[in-house]
């Protein structure tokens, strides 16, 4: 639950001489799926590593008043800014709630995991309901969809009460009916917190983005609404390879 921005800007970020991301500014707000997209390379990925503190940026990332940019990664988590990687990083030996339950900090004694419903906290039952794992509970990591890992490493974020979730091509691998789960989850919970997604699935963005930001070569291509990014003639440029992707309806 937040009322503050995470507002970017001039974000430059150099991995030995390499600028993967120069001068790049953006902003996301509570209430928006906000969109990073680009081509391969274009510095997405970098862009959210920086404002979680795993690759060192110059600039600024701002969430509220508070700077990311020259914090510890531990910090910035506390600060409630959450992440999900590009592969799943759920415990697949353990259950949906052991997983949870190690989200929340929350040490659960053999005894009790046999108790599972009756030791469930508010705050995971909640998560459980948002992200449609309800019925999950004591299934293992390792043998949910691939839909539903990621939907646990999001209520995992959940749990941690995170006001800023940074996705990292969530929907990647997933069925169509996962993605249309995903983007309406998206939905959901960006009613109270700032979603930022990093996709290459233009189907998907167009669908769910209230804005874009198009990043080519480390740098802002474009930003505005679906429309006003898709009819920027620089970004049917970049896609002209999938620029079919761009116009589809
Ligand atoms: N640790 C690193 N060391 C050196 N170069 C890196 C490092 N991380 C990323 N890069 C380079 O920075 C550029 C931007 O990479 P990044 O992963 O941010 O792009 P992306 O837009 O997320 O791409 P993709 O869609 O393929 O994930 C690429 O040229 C990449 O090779």
């Amino acid at each position: 639950m937040t009322d503050a921005s995470l507002v970017v800007t001039d974000l430059r970020v150099e991995f030995s001489g390499f600028v993967a991301v120069d001068g790049v500014s953006f902003d996301a707000h509570p209430g928006e799926v906000r969109f990073l997209i680009g081509p391969n390379g274009a510095g997405k990925t970098t862009c959210i590593d920086a404002v979680t503190g795993l690759v060192k940026g110059t600039g600024s990332a701002r969430l509220g008043e508070k700077e990311l940019l020259g914090r510890q990664v531990h910090r910035i988590v506390r600060l409630g800014v959450g992440r999900t990687f590009q592969t799943a990083s759920v415990f697949d030996e353990l259950t949906v709630l052991q997983n949870l339950d190690i989200a929340a900090g929350r040490h659960r004694s053999p005894l009790s995991l046999l108790r599972t419903r009756r030791g469930v906290d508010p705050s995971i039952e909640q998560a459980l309901e948002e992200t449609g794992l309800t019925g999950e509970l004591t299934t293992p990591a390792g043998i949910l969809s691939h839909g539903q890992k990621q939907w646990l490493e999001i209520a995992m974020l959940l749990v941690q009460d995170a006001k800023v979730l940074l996705l990292d091509e969530p929907v990647a691998g997933m069925s169509h009916d996962e993605r249309t789960a995903t983007g309406e989850l998206l939905q959901r919970i960006a009613a109270k917190r700032i979603v930022l997604v990093v996709e290459h699935d233009m189907d998907f963005m167009r669908r769910y983005a209230t804005r874009v930001t198009v990043l080519h070569q480390g740098r802002v291509l474009s930003q505005g609404t679906v429309a006003e990014v898709q009819a920027d003639p620089r970004v049917q440029e970049v896609y002209l390879g999938t620029a079919d992707a761009m116009t589809e309806a």
